[in-house]
């Protein structure tokens, strides 16, 4: 099992902001976690990482039992975490391939020297993620799209169990999000690949490698399931509070307001 939330409740300033959740997600599985503006998308991803403790009921991620077994750092070691917040942390004169090295050492800058093995696989990943061209431009010189992919990239570095995307497309124009959405289905496609956890507000990033979605509103689960079952007309209206019109293209779901 990779995460087992049971009855899963967040208090903070007196406010749930995390309300009876219940989720499971299983080896192999790619889960889509869809939620508008405020939903808890952040706060269940904070501590999913191990950064916030449950008030109440039960969290299992990758095996270990949170208020039972040591989480932290060797938590975090399995889970690639990709998230805007995170980018302003590097050094901006750093490459595009230095900062995918340094994640084979979980460092943000690059202090020992990479072995043969890392060096091949950064080149790899570079290539993977279609960053290869840019390799040693300086950090500061990329756009969004390419820093993004070079976060990707840096994130698989450690080979993690879990890889957490947190709205991984916000900023990038449309050409920039759909070459990024084409890096996950392959990185998801991949027969070693790690269980995939995208964050997003947009249904049409539902890429067919997530063939499993939590709906998150307000806190709660709102629905959860397998997508092509919970993407209909209905439920998303109801999910947005308006009426919407459902289309599916190319194995992607689009919607419309009515
Ligand atoms: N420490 C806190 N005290 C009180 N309320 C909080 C605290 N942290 C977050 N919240 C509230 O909890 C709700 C969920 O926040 P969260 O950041 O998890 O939402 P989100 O789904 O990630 O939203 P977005 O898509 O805008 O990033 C929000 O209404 C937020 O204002």
């Amino acid at each position: 099992m990779v995460l087992k939330l049971r009855e899963v409740g967040l208090l903070r300033n007196g406010r749930w902001i995390l309300n009876q959740i219940n989720w499971e997600v299983k080896q192999g599985e790619h889960w889509a976690l869809l939620g508008l503006n405020g939903a808890g998308k952040t706060a269940l991803l904070h501590m999913l990482s191990a950064y916030h403790f449950p008030t109440t009921g039960e969290v299992e991620v990758l095996g270990r039992r949170f208020g039972k077994d040591e989480l932290g750092e060797a938590l975090r070691q399995d889970i690639g975490l990709v998230s805007q917040t995170l980018q302003g942390r590097f050094y901006e004169e750093d490459s595009a391939y230095q900062i995918i090295l340094s994640g084979g050492f979980a460092s943000i800058g690059l202090y020992a020297t990479p072995t043969d093995d890392m060096r091949e696989r950064a080149k790899d990943l570079l290539k993977e993620l279609g960053c290869f061209h840019y390799a040693n431009r300086p950090f500061y010189t990329l756009s969004q799209g390419e820093r993004q992919r070079v976060m990707i990239a840096r994130s698989l570095m450690g080979n993690p169990k879990l890889l957490i995307l947190d709205e991984p497309t916000n900023g990038l124009d449309f050409l920039a999000k759909e070459q990024l959405l084409d890096a996950v289905e392959t990185i998801g496609s991949r027969a070693n690949a790690p269980t995939i956890l995208y964050v997003t507000h947009h249904v049409d990033e539902l890429l067919p490698i997530f063939k499993q979605t939590l709906m998150l509103k307000s806190g709660e689960v709102f629905a959860s399931g397998l997508t092509q079952d919970l993407l209909t007309k209905q439920t998303l209206s109801h999910f947005f509070g308006i009426e919407v019109d459902l289309s599916w293209h190319h194995k992607r779901p689009q919607i419309w307001r009515c």
